[in-house]
């Protein structure tokens, strides 16, 4: 496996073997099998851990977001003549460094949370591991599609509840019958008609939390290789949240594996056994919940 590259990814988890086969070759720890993964905080290579089954592998992934026409000055009078001036064409290209060298490897029935201040690259990590965006450097391997969910998700806001369920359904690879057949749990799940029929009205009349709550219960309708959700359970009352915390313990059951991107240090340590601290796009620690957690939080009340 080459770990540069503009490249991502899907393989099945033979692949992902191979592939870091290559990359463990040199004294790192493999089991008989080679079948899975271990990754040391701030270690550079995907180490494999023996027993388990890698899900997703992130191997010393980069990722630059460029931003055209940030320059300074564009749009004022005084960056308008130093253009002229330097004749200079198109605006300055500014890029910030989300994501810096992160590697890490997740494993099948496992329940991952990704912690860190404001800008960390919580997300961009995320999105990345879901293919949407492509690394500077680096590589990512996942088994299956990983699917990512998320507040901003995108939802038909002009179409009812309703249909956004069934088209979301469908989105995900559900045939129709199935999405029939499942139609009426996702409702209650979501809790949307509690106080009246509000699955038959645009989604743009629904609160950000119920709309959040009606996003998670669709995903979480299908089981899912891995499961990418970031913030959902930060909008929903207490009584969802723990709701989405039981379901995501299931989906992990069920073979999956889940990523968590939240601020509630609560919801972390009640769902992931695992957590993974991101500072300024570098993993800060990854390891037990409690330990990582304890850590940010005393990092986070030292710097009041
Ligand atoms: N679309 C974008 N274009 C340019 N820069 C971006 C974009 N999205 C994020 N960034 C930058 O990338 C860095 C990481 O952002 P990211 O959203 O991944 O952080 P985060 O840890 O999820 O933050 P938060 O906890 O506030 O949601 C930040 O510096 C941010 O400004």
């Amino acid at each position: 496996m080459s770990s540069s590259g503009r490249r991502r990814r899907n393989t099945d988890v033979a692949d992902v073997t191979n592939a870091t086969e290559t990359v463990v070759a040199d004294g790192a720890p493999t089991t008989e099998s080679g079948t899975s993964l271990v990754t040391e905080p701030g270690q550079a290579t995907p180490v494999l851990e023996p027993g388990k089954v890698p899900t997703v592998v992130v191997d010393d992934v980069h990722i630059v977001y460029k931003i055209h026409g940030a320059g300074s000055g564009k749009g004022s009078a005084t960056g308008a003549l130093s253009r002229l001036v330097s004749r200079k064409t198109s605006p300055t290209i500014r890029e910030v460094h989300a994501v810096k060298g992160v590697t890490f490897v997740a494993y099948k029935g496992e329940a991952v949370g990704l912690i860190g201040s404001n800008g960390s690259g919580k997300s961009t990590i995320l999105r990345a591991i879901a293919g949407l965006l492509p690394p500077e450097k680096g590589c990512v391997y996942t088994q299956g599609q990983p699917s990512l969910l998320g507040v901003n998700a995108a939802m038909m806001n002009d179409l009812t509840g309703e249909k956004n369920v069934v088209l979301g359904c469908l989105a995900m690879g559900m045939p129709y019958a199935e999405v029939r057949e499942r139609y009426e749990g996702i409702v209650d799940f979501s809790g949307i008609n509690e106080r009246g029929d509000f699955i038959s009205l645009p989604m743009r009349t629904y609160s950000s939390g119920m709309a959040a709550r009606l996003r998670f219960s669709i995903a979480a309708a299908k089981s899912h290789d891995v499961l990418l959700i970031d913030e959902a359970l930060a909008t929903g009352d207490a009584r969802f949240q723990r709701r989405s915390e039981d379901r995501i313990r299931e989906l992990r059951e069920e073979a999956g594996t889940v990523f968590l991107v939240s601020h509630n240090n609560t919801a972390i340590r009640d769902t992931c056994e695992r957590t993974i601290w991101l500072e300024s796009g570098i993993i800060r620690m990854d390891g037990p919940t409690e330990e990582v957690v304890d850590a940010y939080e005393e990092y986070m009340g030292k710097k009041k």
